[in-house]
């Protein structure tokens, strides 16, 4: 097949947005790699096309929206030809950004969009990532991270806790079977914010290296604090663990400037990581999962995060429950509206084709494993999979 043939512009034709209250997330299908003109096409017997490529992750802050406008004319329509796409090209968005910025990507771009709804997608996405990427969910805990073989016949129920700006639990009972049960106002948005506000930092990258140096113990107030350096055995508190956040600043006749910022960074972010994990043990046990799968742009692969959220539910479930993380937690939303398109028919050359993604591989290395600090590229932040998919 000519790769110039219509059905092979799959820059223009496989893209999905997730924009949510931070951060604006794209997964693009990409023949054979990013901007790639030479991909794979095998014709099946029934007339599909078979393409070989990988999906693509990238994201945008959402106060930078024009930055992801530039990214998908120069990157998506015009590698496809097309300067406007006046109204023709329809693409799959999720996310409160998909009600609230339609009329600017119509306008910009020419993109009208196909809404998917945000809870929905999430759950769509975590079920595509868990049963076609392999070595694709893990726990950590204690340093230590493990792979965790996922069975098919057995993934129902768990738990999903989305941690984006705010944070959505939503008991999953299988495809498209969920519930959302609980949410927390105090998420990733609140770190970021409450961030910038006490140390004067200016982007998550820069406050997630400061809390990466600091001490949470200079501004917490541990049980020992309370106790006079001893543990409160008869209800299971050692004398290090956290009795209240931030609670040294009640006595210490400090100032904010007082202290230093990487102090304050590491106490929030234990705060709000500590808080979530609690929140979704809780949850858990409600409705008796023992599964709990933890998602959204705030872990962003950080171990003291990871390790924070596993320690709560750890404890608090004495050792019941399980905090599972994703290697594509950022994407989840994203990836969901992407393989919806496979329950729609289209008719233009410029609509989204009908595809289902077939086959996806993560290639991973065990070194790979965790960003201390994380990488700033914009650009396939998340690993790309790889996979084909059925044009029809
Ligand atoms: N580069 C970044 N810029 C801003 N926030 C980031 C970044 N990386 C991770 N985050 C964290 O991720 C959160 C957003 O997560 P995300 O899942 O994208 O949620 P939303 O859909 O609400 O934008 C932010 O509130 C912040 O805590
Ligand atoms: C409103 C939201 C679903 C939006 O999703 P987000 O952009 O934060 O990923 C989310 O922020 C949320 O669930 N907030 C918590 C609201 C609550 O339950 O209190």
């Amino acid at each position: 097949m000519d790769p110039k043939d219509s059905r092979f512009s799959t820059q223009i034709s496989h893209l999905a947005l997730d924009i949510g209250g931070t951060l604006i997330k794209l997964v693009y299908f990409s023949p054979n790699g990013d901007n790639c003109e030479d991909g794979s096409i095998v014709v099946g017997n029934n007339g599909c096309s078979v393409v070989q490529g990988r999906l693509c992750f990238a994201k945008f802050e959402t106060r930078k929206i024009d930055d992801c406008l530039d990214f998908i004319r120069l990157n998506i329509l015009q590698h496809s030809g097309v300067q406007h796409a006046r109204d023709k090209f329809s693409v799959k968005a999720t996310g409160g950004g998909a009600f609230k910025f339609a009329d600017l990507f119509k306008e910009k771009l020419g993109i009208v969009f196909d809404k998917e709804d945000e809870m929905h997608s999430l759950v769509c996405g975590v079920n595509f990532l868990l049963k076609t990427v392999p070595r694709e969910a893990f726990t950590y805990l204690d340093g230590q991270k493990e792979f965790v073989q996922i069975d098919h016949n057995d993934l129902y129920p768990y738990l999903l806790v989305n941690i984006g700006s705010g944070v959505s639990m939503i008991k999953v009972d299988g495809d498209g079977k969920y519930e959302r049960i609980s949410g927390t106002s105090l998420g990733g948005g609140t770190f970021l914010g409450l961030g910038k506000l006490l140390t004067k930092c200016k982007s998550f990258d820069e406050l997630l290296e400061l809390s990466h140096q600091g001490n949470n113990r200079v501004i917490d107030m541990l049980v020992g604090d309370i106790y006079g350096g001893t543990d409160y055995s008869k209800i299971g508190l050692s004398s290090t663990a956290i009795a209240s956040s931030f609670g040294k600043a009640i006595s210490d006749g400090k100032e904010l400037e007082d202290y230093q910022p990487e102090d304050v960074a590491r106490s929030l972010l234990r705060m709000i990581s500590n808080n979530i994990g609690q929140i979704a043990y809780l949850n858990a046990l409600r409705f008796g999962l023992k599964r709990i799968f933890f998602g959204g742009f705030f872990i962003r692969g950080l171990e003291y995060t990871m390790d924070t959220i596993s320690v709560a539910v750890h404890f608090w479930s004495r050792g019941e429950a399980k905090a599972m993380f994703l290697r594509h937690e950022g994407f989840l939303g994203a990836l969901g509206a992407f393989t919806s398109y496979k329950d729609q028919s289209h008719s233009t050359d410029l609509k989204p084709h009908h595809h289902t993604v077939e086959r996806a591989v993560v290639k991973c290395s065990d070194d790979d494993s965790f960003r201390h600090i994380p990488v700033t590229a914009n650009v396939n932040d998340g690993e790309a999979i790889e996979c084909s998919i059925n044009l029809v």
